[in-house]
């Protein structure tokens, strides 16, 4: 069974695999699924800077292309002063799919994490159930 530990372990593995010649941010990224799953994420950027893609989201999509839907915790890092906050798109897709009690450790290479859940994260997000009127 996978730790904490573990998760931050994974998610400071991936820096080492970001592709960021531009920004040079590199950010990785760990997610556990219930099951016990884990998936990984870095950041992926492009020439045309805002087609890039962030270490959260690649690890989201990659769960969810893979058939997983349910998660329970997640850790973030970068070489950040403080624990590494994630963008807002990222909130945004983390709402999607995290349940408002999921855990997000982030972190930095000091070691210093700050762990949240998703609502504390992203509180009073657009839903998919606001798309419903009736
Ligand atoms: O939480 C974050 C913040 C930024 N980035 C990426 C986007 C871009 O590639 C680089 C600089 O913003 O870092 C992430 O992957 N996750
Ligand atoms: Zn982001």
């Amino acid at each position: 069974m996978l730790n904490k530990q573990d998760l931050l372990n994974e998610a400071h593995t991936m820096l080492s695999k970001a592709y960021v010649p531009y920004s040079k941010f590199p950010v990785g990224a760990a997610l556990l699924t219930k099951s016990g799953k884990l998936y990984t994420g870095c950041n992926i950027e492009n020439a045309a800077y805002p087609v890039s893609c962030c270490a959260e989201r690649v690890a989201i999509f990659k769960a969810i292309a893979d058939g997983e839907d349910e998660f329970i915790e997640m850790a973030v890092i970068a070489d950040t002063e403080r624990p590494v906050p994630p963008c807002g798109s990222c909130r945004q897709v983390m709402s999607e799919f995290f349940k408002g009690d999921m855990i997000i450790h982030l972190t930095n290479l000091k070691n210093e994490v700050k762990t949240v859940s998703m609502n504390e994260l992203l509180p009073f997000s657009f839903q998919p159930s606001d798309l419903n009127k009736n």
